[in-house]
């Protein structure tokens, strides 16, 4: 991992979020991720052919040109029944008014993307797939490679909003390709895996790179996967507390295989963004912090 470069936010002095303040003050402890995850490598494969589809690792393959890749504005190249054209708010600009899909895709009035990062193995893809398909992929672990996304639209309160969800490779040697995907994500769910010490020790280490590539007010919440599995845990619900508390993150438990708080977690951020965006006077604002407290469920309620 490069060494971090300061984020221009901070060179302006602007005080930014919580979180951000945090880490500015703890910014020189956080070194870089867990010397566990795999050396960096040349130049990343490709993206997975299929939407959603995790490609299995390769070791030196060569892949399709990285033009493959979906572009940092969202954009990908097209292909038949996956065009969804339709405009996406600006980074905390005001909502522009949707379009129906030409390609007889989802209905929506506003569009957000949304970042899953986290360590290799924490689960970002399963909660993807968890949220989208309703679905736990069981068995082996395929780790993603590069970057890909998804949609999902949900009714947030009457209105039609979408979710483009971008799942992160965790791997190092992907690091390079998902720096430029920050800039442009509207909320980021960072994950950790309460059965890995490690990945729950590199969230620092990920707040300071989403300080340093994301936008400063993006909106950004904690998760810690895999609840359901209570005999591996070694990362309790207090130390995450401590740790979100600490940043001044919304924090939740979630467990792609039950599926507990995985569609209030996209919920939460979706009500936040769609009512930044809109700034009605009128409506009462919406609190992050106090929906995920109140919302959220604990990991006993949901075992399989
Ligand atoms: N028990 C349990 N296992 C999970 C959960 N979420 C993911 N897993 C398992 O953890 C492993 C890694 O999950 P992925 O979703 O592929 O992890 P990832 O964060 O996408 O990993 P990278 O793509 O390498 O960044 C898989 O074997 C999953 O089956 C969960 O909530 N509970
Ligand atoms: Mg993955």
């Amino acid at each position: 991992m490069p060494p971090p470069q300061r984020g221009h936010w901070r060179r302006r002095g602007e005080a930014g979020p919580e979180w951000l303040r945090a880490v500015g003050r703890g910014g020189g402890a956080a070194g870089s991720l867990a010397p566990a995850m795999p050396p960096p490598s040349p130049p990343p494969p490709p993206p997975p052919p299929r939407d959603g589809k995790k490609t299995p690792k390769r070791k030196g393959a060569s892949g399709p040109a990285a033009s493959a890749l979906p572009a940092a504005d969202g954009s990908r190249p097209a292909r038949p029944g996956t065009a969804r054209p339709g405009p996406q708010a600006r980074p905390n600009g005001p909502p522009q008014p949707g379009r129906p899909s030409l390609g007889g895709g989802d209905f929506y009035d506003v569009a957000f993307k949304v970042m899953l990062v986290g360590d290799s193995g924490v689960g970002k893809t399963c909660l993807l797939v968890r949220f989208k398909d309703g679905a736990f992929l069981a068995g082996t672990f395929i780790s993603t490679v590069g970057i890909d996304f998804r949609n999902k639209v949900l009714d947030v309160d009457g209105m039609k909003v979408k979710l483009q969800i971008w799942d992160t490779a965790g791997q190092e040697r992907f690091r390079s390709v998902t720096h430029a995907y920050y800039r442009d994500a509207h909320a980021l769910l960072l994950l950790y895996d309460v059965t890995n010490k490690a990945s729950f020790d590199n969230i620092q280490a990920w707040l300071t790179e989403i300080q340093d590539y994301a936008q400063h007010d993006v909106v950004l919440m904690l998760l810690g996967n895999k609840v359901d599995s209570a005999q591996e845990r070694v990362v309790k619900r207090e130390d995450g507390e401590k740790l979100a508390k600490e940043y001044g993150l919304p924090f939740m438990e979630t467990s792609a295989k039950t599926g507990l708080n995985v569609d209030l977690a996209f919920t939460a951020v979706a009500k936040e963004l769609k009512q930044r965006s809109m700034k009605v006077p009128s409506e009462p604002r919406f609190r992050l912090h106090d929906y995920v407290k109140r919302e959220g469920r604990g990991a006993s309620c949901c075992r399989p």
